[in-house]
């Protein structure tokens, strides 16, 4: 059998050995609260690597030190940052896994004793601090800081950035009728809605220009929150734009439960892929090679993101190739346990 999810992606000029990209996960390991890469991230990723994804997503690391989700955040707001994230780059770039980092800022979620920013000065709830709401001064600086941090990722070796626009972080409180209720051109209209993000691509791509994914949450969970004509409008806005995929991923906006089951988030990878025609990501409870390889034959995402599955196991496309029969290529070193 001829796989999909073992088949190699070309995206703008950057080729993937297979379908499979490991998720980005924030793993809050940096202990001494500056944004370094410790040796933990390091075998984190590259231990992914040497399990044959073919592509590595470092977690959402954080453009400014007022946008970490928390004080144990991976950072690229210093040119300092760049070095250890170019170990994790050399690291993984030895078992020819292609890399990418998903660049973040929290937003009126970051969870930290100094002042935070949202679009509107509204709380996620009772457990986080009231935002400030942000200034047309402090947006031109916050898009500054996603462009440095692009540019950075750059020296540190990156092959791909992804934009973290999902998940209620800064980047979605824009998108989201629900947390942005501004009166000037950054609120209001779904093209109003839009404007932070458009305006943060065009300022990555003055130094970036590499594949560009965006995460995004294509459900929001509540009916005055953004729809999925909304949702269509930013996906193809962002494809006249260059971007090349949406990672479709769902919630966080408002604090609510959201009902997940296997391949709870496809239909919006789907839906996006078909009505905005531009490359889409699925992820969320893809946990099995033959849910992998259906998504991808029947042409509902380009790309295979997973999570948890690979804090289970490292070696997740070993398993997906032995659920479809399929021998993969094994890590020199392991080639006895892999071939026997
Ligand atoms: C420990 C952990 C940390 C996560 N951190 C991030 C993150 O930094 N950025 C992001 O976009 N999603 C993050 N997610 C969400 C995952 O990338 C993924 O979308 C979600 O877990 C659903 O996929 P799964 O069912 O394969 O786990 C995180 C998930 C977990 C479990």
């Amino acid at each position: 059998m001829t796989t999909q999810l073992f088949s190699p992606f070309t995206i703008k000029n950057v080729t993937l050995k297979n379908r499979i990209v490991m998720s980005p996960m924030c793993m809050y390991s940096v202990d001494t609260e500056d944004g370094f890469v410790k040796p933990f991230h390091i075998t984190h990723y590259e231990s992914r690597a040497v399990g044959q994804a073919g592509l590595i997503m470092v977690e959402s690391t954080s453009v400014t030190p007022e946008g970490r989700i928390s004080p144990n955040d991976l950072g690229i707001w210093d040119e300092k940052h760049v070095e250890g994230l170019q170990k994790i780059n050399q690291a993984v770039h030895v078992h020819g896994a292609k890399t990418a980092i998903q660049l973040g800022h929290a937003g009126r979620k970051a969870a930290l004793k100094e002042e935070i920013f949202s679009p509107s000065a509204i709380a996620f709830n009772d457990k986080y601090q009231t935002p400030t709401e942000m200034t047309e001064e402090k947006i031109k600086e916050t898009i500054h800081a996603f462009q440095q941090g692009a540019r950075r990722a750059k020296e540190a070796g990156f092959d791909i950035i992804e934009l973290h626009g999902a998940h209620g972080y800064l980047i979605n409180q824009f998108l989201s009728p629900l947390t942005n209720k501004r009166t000037d051109h950054y609120g209001g209209s779904t093209e109003n809605r839009y404007r932070f993000l458009s305006e943060t691509i065009e300022a990555v791509k003055e130094v970036w220009d590499g594949a560009l994914f965006v995460r995004i949450s294509a459900n929001e969970y509540d009916d005055n929150g953004n729809k999925m004509d909304d949702i269509i409008y930013f996906a193809s806005e962002m494809k006249r734009q260059g971007v090349d995929l949406i990672d479709c991923s769902s919630g966080g906006v408002i604090p609510i439960g959201i009902n997940t089951y296997p391949g709870y988030q496809v239909t919006y990878a789907e839906k996006v892929r078909q009505q905005a025609n531009i490359a889409t990501g699925a992820v969320g409870l893809i946990t099995s090679g033959l849910q992998a390889e259906e998504i991808l034959q029947n042409e509902r995402a380009d790309l295979i993101f997973i999570a948890r599955a690979f804090l289970r196991n490292p070696y997740w496309p070993k398993q997906a190739a032995d659920e479809l029969g399929v021998d993969i290529e094994s890590p020199v070193q392991y080639t006895r346990g892999w071939r026997s």
